[in-house]
């Protein structure tokens, strides 16, 4: 008998373009959202992005609610509940970076409201994605939560961040090479749910942001189009999968336990792309990919070595050795990496 069922939950509007900051009203008005809104940003996306929205809704009289968050945490999902609650507005706005956004995705998933994205930074693909992403005690890998109504990514706006966000942004897509490669081995081995579709996907938006490296350079809008647009088909791969597996394997597992074990050194993207060489590697073994992933980061700017990524060579390998523990996510790292493999790994790929 056939029992399968699949619900794949995406965004109604995704807008990304030049000036279309200016546009928020607008596409939200196109959604059934309706009312008034929080805003809920961190200190620099504020001054970038979510004045501009706030004004717009006050030249328009609406006076929408606005809370700023410095840190991704429980703590500021529960203020800005109360803050939802206490002025009973109807939506959220999550402007910023991955912080911002996955602290007001989580919070409107908590309060059955509707929500929308907007990145200032085109440095993560939980832009669109069905997954929030804030620490609760050991865990820091994502979990599922509503994705927006609707995304407005202006590409001005994501242009002038720093580039290292952009960068960030570009190896986080690239780690869904080996994510998949962590997925395809999962359902071999442990009969985990797969999606040809969601993994196509997931590899086929790598694939073509490493053949438009050459014109992802610094300050040019179209670079932001090209990478923002890649964000959103992952995020998407994420939704049509249901979980995060298209665009997270061990390459994350390792960033996860980064985050623990030496807090705010380096972005989640350029962690998961110096790990990603580390577990192609264990994949396909010295003759493997692992240059082509490297290559890669390489050519867009982002970090290849521990060192870039201001972590001690200990810490990495405390990483490595440890990350199969802190999630129920089988991959190439197994039952756990040993300390001599993980330093071959590092040693033979020039990571450490
Ligand atoms: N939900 C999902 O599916 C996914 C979630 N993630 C999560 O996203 C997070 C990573 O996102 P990331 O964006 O790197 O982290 P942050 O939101 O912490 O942003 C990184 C930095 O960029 C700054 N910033 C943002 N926009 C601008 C701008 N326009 N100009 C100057 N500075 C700017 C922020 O400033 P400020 O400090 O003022 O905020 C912050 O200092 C991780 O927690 C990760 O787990 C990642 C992938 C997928
Ligand atoms: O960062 C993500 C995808 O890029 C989300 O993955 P996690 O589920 O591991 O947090
Ligand atoms: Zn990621």
């Amino acid at each position: 008998m056939f029992t399968k069922t699949s619900w794949i939950k995406l965004p109604r509007n995704v807008v990304v373009g030049h000036d279309v900051l200016g546009d928020v009203r607008d596409v939200v008005a196109d959604t059934h959202l309706r009312g008034r809104p929080l805003v809920v940003t961190s200190p620099t996306p504020k001054e970038v992005a979510a004045a501009d929205i706030v004004a717009q809704y006050e030249a328009a009289g609406t006076d929408p609610g606005l809370v700023e968050v410095d840190t991704a945490s429980f703590d500021a999902v529960e203020r800005v509940i109360d803050a939802a609650e206490a002025a009973e507005v109807a939506y959220l706005i999550g402007v910023g970076g991955g912080k911002a956004i996955d602290i007001a995705k989580m919070a409107s998933d908590r309060c059955d409201l509707g929500f929308v994205s907007v990145p200032t930074a085109a440095s993560h693909d939980g832009i669109v994605s069905g997954r929030g992403s804030v620490p609760e005690g050991d865990t820091r890998h994502s979990v599922a939560a509503d994705p927006p109504v609707a995304v407005v990514a202006d590409t001005g706006v994501l242009a002038d961040a720093p580039w290292e966000l952009t960068t960030a942004g570009c190896a986080d897509i690239i780690s869904n090479y080996t994510a998949v490669k962590d997925w395809r081995l999962a359902n071999r081995l442990k009969n985990v749910e797969y999606s040809e579709y969601a993994a196509a996907l997931a590899e086929m938006t790598a694939e073509l942001l490493v053949e438009s490296a050459d014109s992802v350079r610094p300050g040019l809008e179209e670079a932001a189009w090209m990478v923002v647009k890649a964000l959103v088909s992952s995020g998407v791969a994420m939704s049509i999968a249901g979980s995060s597996r298209p665009a997270s394997g061990a390459e994350h597992l390792v960033s996860h336990q980064l985050d623990r074990i030496a807090p705010g050194k380096a972005l989640h993207g350029h962690q998961v792309g110096v790990a990603a060489i580390v577990t192609e590697y264990l994949h396909s073994g010295e003759r493997g990919d692992w240059r082509a992933v490297r290559d890669a980061l390489d050519a867009i700017d982002a970090p290849t070595t521990a060192a870039a990524l201001g972590i001690d060579d200990d810490e990495l390998l405390e990483a490595l050795t440890t990350a199969h523990e802190i999630r129920d996510r089988y991959t190439i790292l197994g039952n756990g990496l040993s300390e001599a493999a993980a330093r071959e790994a590092v040693a033979k790929t020039g990571v450490v």
